[in-house]
């Protein structure tokens, strides 16, 4: 195991953990493992067992010559390595995969993929499973109780040992590698951009925060190997975080997820906080009084009263989470439609509407920022060059306010925060020209600006570098280089005039 720059202590509350044994920079490799197992997630529509892309479920949709599983004609050429453990599982006990109708929106069959990917590699590598994989949490006692357990009975246990024939397995274990990978699954995306989960075992040791101290990329060149960086500086003998949950939810629906998918409670400084930090992310206005926000009364009881923080009106949780529901919806409404010039003007309306609403900082109008960032510029014919200036400085600012929020929850050198600073040094670097060419700004005030864009991409440069090639991010890196360069470039010329 790979622990050079982290020791594993243990404790009540989180089990086992890690801290550093060293002082971290921003950047530096904490860690690099493979993975001990990489398949589908649960309750996927059907994909390819070698390669993950959509594959049709119908009679028609292609299938492994020899298993008759779904796998893309690619993958059957190439005769995908991942498919290969189950394909002869499948083939020796004759289990056939049943097609799906058209309208199946979920294939309840490949549910049993990545736990049966696991046992055979239990088998394929018995002193891995022991040292790295059969310590991990995969809280039983809790698990018996949930409503997973008894899914997974079903649709895994109950067939592996059944049609599958692998009694060999005793459901304790297929349970406990269940468990292992609800607990302790990381997500990464194929290059055609669906999930799949992976069983990092030393990364998993690390605990969850709310504000992670760390970041990690996964490869996709065939072993789907990974390094865990340091986001910030992180000082000798501080706690390692990852986190689990998405940081851009508030705390009840990221609470309400490590809850019910990771099983416990998240007691990091932003949890506990209801104002988030001093962001008042979760927090609408006031019903009472024109300048309050409400804050839960305890932001770890999803069934908690909200108060007003200037004039003490109180609403129930039921009240507040039925507003909250409604915006949400309208948003997600307006975000389910194909991009276009009448949903951007739509998405402006909302978001003034919205301002009167809910704190300036909320999640709901953090998303609805990313949408408007993502089609200004792009859907009103004219491209990011024909915005009028203060189209550019709306743009400017949306962005803006996304990366305060981002500096406070995915803080250092993180890949969310190095798209938006790549989002924002094109409106800089256009409004800057625009802004000289027009003879409003000096040589000097258009060096300043066109260098504020070029410390934007440069820094997103820095960051990126470390993603996949062959991923969005990766080729946003050779972009940003490039980009970089070229601002670089012009603020040269810009001394000469
Ligand atoms: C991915 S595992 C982490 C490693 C685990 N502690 C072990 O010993 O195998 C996730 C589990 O660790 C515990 N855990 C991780 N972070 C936690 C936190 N911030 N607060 C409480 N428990 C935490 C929870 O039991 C959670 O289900």
């Amino acid at each position: 195991m790979a622990e050079k720059n982290f020791q594993v202590l243990q404790s009540d509350e989180l089990g086992r953990y890690g801290v550093t044994v060293k002082d971290l920079k921003a950047g530096d490799v904490l860690l690099k493992e493979t993975p001990f197992v990489v398949g589908p997630k649960q309750d996927t529509p059907v994909v390819c067992l070698g390669c993950n892309i959509f594959l049709d479920g119908t009679s028609s949709g292609p299938r492994c010559s020899r298993c008759g599983w779904p796998l893309c004609p690619d993958c059957e050429m190439a005769q995908a390595p991942l498919h290969k453990a189950e394909c002869r599982v499948f083939v020796k006990n004759a289990v056939k995969f049943q097609n799906l109708p058209k309208e199946a929106m979920v294939c309840l069959q490949l549910d049993c993929i990545t736990p049966l990917r696991l046992l055979l590699a239990k088998e394929a590598d018995p002193g891995r499973w022991e040292r790295e994989v059969s310590v991990m949490e995969h809280h039983e006692t809790i698990r018996r109780d949930s409503p997973s357990w008894r899914v997974d009975d079903t649709n895994i246990v109950k067939y592996l040992r059944g049609p599958c024939k692998l009694s060999r397995f005793p459901e304790t274990l297929i349970q406990q590698a269940c468990g292992i990978l609800e607990v302790n699954s990381f997500e990464a995306h194929t290059i055609c951009g669906n999930p799949i989960r992976c069983i990092f075992p030393t990364l998993a040791i690390l605990a969850h925060s709310c504000v992670p101290n760390l970041t990690h990329t996964i490869y996709l060149d065939g072993d789907f190997r990974m390094i865990c960086r340091a986001a910030v500086d992180i000082p000798k003998g501080d706690m390692l975080y990852t986190t689990y949950t998405y940081t851009q939810n508030g705390t009840k629906e990221r609470q309400n997820h490590l809850r019910r998918g990771k099983y416990f409670i998240c007691h990091c400084q932003r949890c506990l906080d209801p104002t988030e930090l001093g962001t008042f992310f979760s927090s609408p206005r006031c019903n009472s009084c024109s300048s309050g926000f409400y804050l839960s009364q305890d932001s770890l009881d999803p069934a908690a009263n909200w108060e007003c923080n200037s004039c003490k009106d109180s609403i129930s949780s039921t009240l507040l989470d039925e507003k909250i529901d409604k915006i949400q919806q309208d948003f997600t409404a307006l975000k389910s439609q194909e991009s276009s010039r009448t949903k951007l003007i739509e998405g402006e309306k909302l978001l003034k509407h919205l301002l009167t609403l809910l704190h300036p900082n909320h999640y709901i109008l953090m998303s609805l920022r990313e949408m408007l960032i993502e089609m200004l510029g792009h859907v009103e014919g004219c491209g990011l060059n024909g915005l009028p200036e203060v189209l550019l400085n709306h743009k400017i600012q949306l962005i803006r306010e996304v990366l305060n929020i981002l500096d406070k929850f995915e803080p250092g050198m993180t890949r969310a925060r190095a798209t938006m600073l790549f989002e924002l040094h094109a409106p800089l670097a256009i409004l800057a020209k625009k802004l000289f060419y027009s003879s409003k700004i000096p040589p000097s005030e258009f060096r300043q600006r066109l260098l504020e864009a070029a410390t934007c991409v440069g820094e997103a440069y820095g960051i990126l570098k470390w993603e996949d090639s062959r991923m969005s991010e990766g080729l946003l890196a050779t972009v940003s280089k490039k980009t970089f360069e070229q601002l670089l470039n012009d603020i040269a010329d810009i001394k000469e005039m």
